[in-house]
C-alpha cells in the first residue's frame, strides 16, 4: 500500500524495493508531524515544533563512514581520508536492509540538493522515521507539486536506524553505517538515528560531483548585503566555528547557514533549511534563531524541556551538547527567497582556536588564505562527533574533512582560481578563546565577532591601520570603533604573556608540521610562507 503524490514510473519498486508496509509519498509538514506523533516518535512543542530525541547517537559518527571503493571512483576519492568499502560488502549490506525494511513502513521525499537549477541533484530519501523525512524536507529543496509528477531521483538515500550492520558480513566497523556508492547511486544509513548523518551525506554527494564540473563545493555559510547579490559573504567553518550563528544577521540577506557552490555565475545553497546548535541559545544574541525553536514543524532534537510548560531548557545538555533545530530557511525573516548569491566578494574562515592564540580577525593575503584553506585549524566542539567531550584542536582541511571524499588540492585550488578571477578580499576569523586557553580564557564574546565582521564587509578596514602578527604574518587591525583595542591583540588579553608566547610557538609547530602534507603541490608563494 502507498499514498501520496509520486512519479508514477519511479515508484520503490521500481528500484527494487518491495515488500514495504506502507509507503507514504511526499508527505508535507502538517502530515509528517502528524505521523511522526502518532507512531511515538516525538512530542509536539511550543507553537507546534516536534521534539524528538535520537538515543544513542547524538552526533555524527565519521569512524563508521564509508565510500564502496568501485572501479568508476578508484582515482578520484582521497582514500586516506576516506574509508573504503568492498562492493561485494556493499552488496550484502543492502539486500540485508531490504530485507530488514519488509513489512515496515517508510517515507519518500523526493527534494533537490543545490538551489541553482544547472547543479542541482535530484535526490530521494527513504527514511524509516516520519521526522527524519520531515527534517530532510526542511533542510532540502522542495519540487513544486507537479514538478513532483515526472520527478526522477538521480541519487537515493536510505536511513533505517532500526537496522544494525554486522562487521563481519558488511566491512564495517560497528552497528552503525553510512555507506556512500557513488556507482550504484545509493547511500544507506543504519544504526543512527542523528539527523545530521542525513545533509552531511548529501553534502558529500555534492563535494564528489560539483568538482568534476568546475564548481567549488563549500562547507561554508553565505549571505549578502541587502537588496545587492553582488556584496556576497561566505564563511568557511568546521562545526561550532559560527557559520550558523553569524550568516543569521538582521542587517544582511541569509543565503544559507552550512553548504555551498561558487560557479561561473556565484553562490548558491545546496539547501532550503538551516540546522542550529540551541545549547545556549541566546534570546538576546541570536533573536533569529532562538524564534524558531518555537515555530510550527521546527524539529528540535535532543533538547529537554519542562513537562508543565513545554519550555525548552537551552542550558541542559543532559541528552548531548549538540543539541540541534532544523527549520526551513524562510523561518529566518530576513532569508534569500532564491538562495543565490554573487561571486563572494569578501570570503571568511572561522575558526574556534581552544588556545586562545589567534586574532579576533586578520586580514589574509591570496597565498595565506590557502594556506589555512588547506590547514582548516579549529577545534572540534563537544558532541557534534561521537567521544568529542570538550574543544579538540584539530587541523581538518579545507574546513571539513569529513565530507571531502576528492584530494584537498582540488578544492585549494578550484578556490584559488576563483579567488584570482573574482579578487575576494579573505580574513581568519577567531570565533574561540581568548584571555587564554580553554579552560582559563573566554569564549570570544559573539558582539565582539559580529561587529568585526560588520566592519570587514562593510569595507571599514580596508584602510585602518594594521599590524602584521609575528607568528602567522597575516595583517591584525590595531583599532576597530566599538572593539575595545586589547581584544585585537591576543597576547594583551593573557594576563601571562610569556605563557603566551609559548602557546604560539606550540601552535606554530602544530602548523607547520601539518602543513608538510601538502607542500609539494602548493604554488610558490604558498610555499614561501614561514610563521613564527
Ligand atoms: N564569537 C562567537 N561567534 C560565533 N559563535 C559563537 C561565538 N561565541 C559563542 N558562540 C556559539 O558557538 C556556536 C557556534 O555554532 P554554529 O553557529 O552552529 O556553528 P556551525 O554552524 O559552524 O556549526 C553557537 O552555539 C554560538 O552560540
Ligand atoms: C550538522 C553538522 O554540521 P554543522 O555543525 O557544521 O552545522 C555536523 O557536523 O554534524
Ligand atoms: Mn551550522
Amino acid at each position: 500500500m502507498s499514498t501520496g503524490r509520486v512519479n508514477p514510473a519511479h515508484r520503490l519498486e521500481d528500484q527494487g524495493i518491495e515488500g514495504l508496509g506502507h509507503v507514504f509519498y511526499n508527505l508535507i509538514e502538517p502530515q509528517l508531524v502528524e505521523q511522526a506523533v502518532q507512531r511515538g516518535e516525538g512530542h509536539i512543542g511550543k507553537g507546534g515544533a516536534i521534539m524528538v530525541s535520537t538515543g544513542t547517537h547524538t552526533g555524527r559518527s565519521p569512524k563508521d563512514k564509508f565510500v564502496v571503493r568501485t572501479p568508476d571512483v578508484e582515482d578520484t576519492i582521497w582514500w586516506e581520508n576516506n574509508k573504503p568499502m568492498d562492493p561485494a560488502a556493499f552488496d550484502v549490506l543492502y539486500a540485508d536492509m531490504l530485507e530488514h525494511m519488509k513489512g515496515k513502513d517508510y517515507f519518500v521525499e523526493d527534494l533537490f540538493g543545490g538551489a541553482d537549477p544547472a547543479h542541482r541533484l535530484d535526490v530521494r530519501m527513504i527514511t524509516e522515521l516520519a521526522w527524519h523525512a520531515l527534517f530532510i524536507r526542511h533542510m532540502l529543496r522542495r519540487p513544486e507539486r507537479e514538478e513532483l509528477d515526472s520527478f526522477a531521483p538521480e541519487f537515493t538515500i536510505i536511513n533505517c536506524p532500526s537496522f544494525k550492520a554486522d562487521p563481519a558480513r558488511h566491512g564495517c566497523r560497528s552497528e552503525t553505517v553510512i555507506a556512500l556508492n557513488f556507482t550504484r547511486k545509493l547511500i544507506l544509513i543504519g544504526g543512527t538515528e542523528y539527523a545530521g548523518e542525513n545533509k552531511k551525506s548529501v553534502f558529500t554527494l555534492l563535494n564528489y560531483i560539483l568538482p568534476g564540473k568546475d564548481v567549488m563545493a563549500m562547507h561554508c555559510s553565505a549571505n549578502h548585503a541587502p537588496n545587492n547579490p553582488v556584496d556576497t559573504a561566505v564563511f568557511f567553518g568546521l562545526s561550532g566555528t559560527g557559520k550558523t550563528t553569524l550568516s543569521a544577521d538582521p542587517s544582511r540577506v541569509l543565503i544559507g547557514d552550512d553548504e555551498h557552490g561558487w560557479s561561473e555565475k556565484g553562490t548558491f545553497n545546496f539547501e532550503g533549511g538551516c540546522y542550529a546548535k540551541t545549547i545556549n541559545l541566546s534570546p538576546v544574541a541570536e533573536p533569529e534563531i532562538f524564534a524558531t525553536t518555537s515555530m510550527f514543524s521546527t524539529v528540535v532534537e535532543n533538547m529537554v524541556w519542562d513537562e508543565d510548560t513545554l519550555d525548552l531548557d537551552f542550558a541542559d545538555d543532559s541528552l548531548t551538547p549538540n543539541m540541534r533545530c532544523a527549520y526551513p530557511l524562510h523561518y529566518i525573516s530576513n532569508a534569500s527567497e532564491t538562495a543565490l548569491g554573487g561571486h563572494p566578494k569578501n570570503i571568511i574562515m572561522l575558526t574556534s582556536d581552544a588556545f586562545g592564540v589567534l586574532p579576533p580577525i586578520a586580514r589574509l593575503t591570496p597565498a595565506q588564505a590557502m594556506y589555512h584553506f588547506l590547514s582548516g585549524f579549529t577545534s572540534k566542539v563537544a558532541g557534534t562527533e561521537r567521544g568529542v567531550v570538550h574543544p579538540e584542536p584539530t587541523f581538518s582541511t579545507c574546513f571539513g574533512a569529513p565530507f571531502m571524499p576528492r584530494r584537498p588540492e582540488v578544492y585549494g585550488n578550484l578556490l584559488r582560481d576563483k579567488i584570482a578571477k573574482h579578487g575576494a578580499t579573505c580574513w581568519l576569523v577567531n570565533t574561540g578563546w581568548t584571555g587564554g586557553p580553554y579552560g582559563e580564557g573566554e569564549r570570544m564574546p559573539i558582539k565582539e565577532t559580529r561587529t568585526l565582521l560588520a566592519a570587514a564587509l562593510d569595507g571599514s578596514l580596508s584602510d585602518v591601520e594594521y599590524r602584521k602578527d609575528p607568528n602567522f604574518g597575516f595583517e591584525v587591525p590595531m583599532h576597530v570603533q566599538d572593539v575595545p583595542d586589547v581584544l585585537l591583540d591576543p597576547r594583551r588579553t593573557w594576563n601571562d604573556h610569556a605563557a603566551y608566547d609559548e602557546q604560539a610557538t606550540k601552535l606554530v609547530k602544530m602548523f607547520a608540521e601539518n602543513f608538510e602534507q601538502y607542500i609539494d603541490f602548493v604554488d610558490d608563494d604558498v610555499k614561501a610562507i614561514k610563521l613564527g
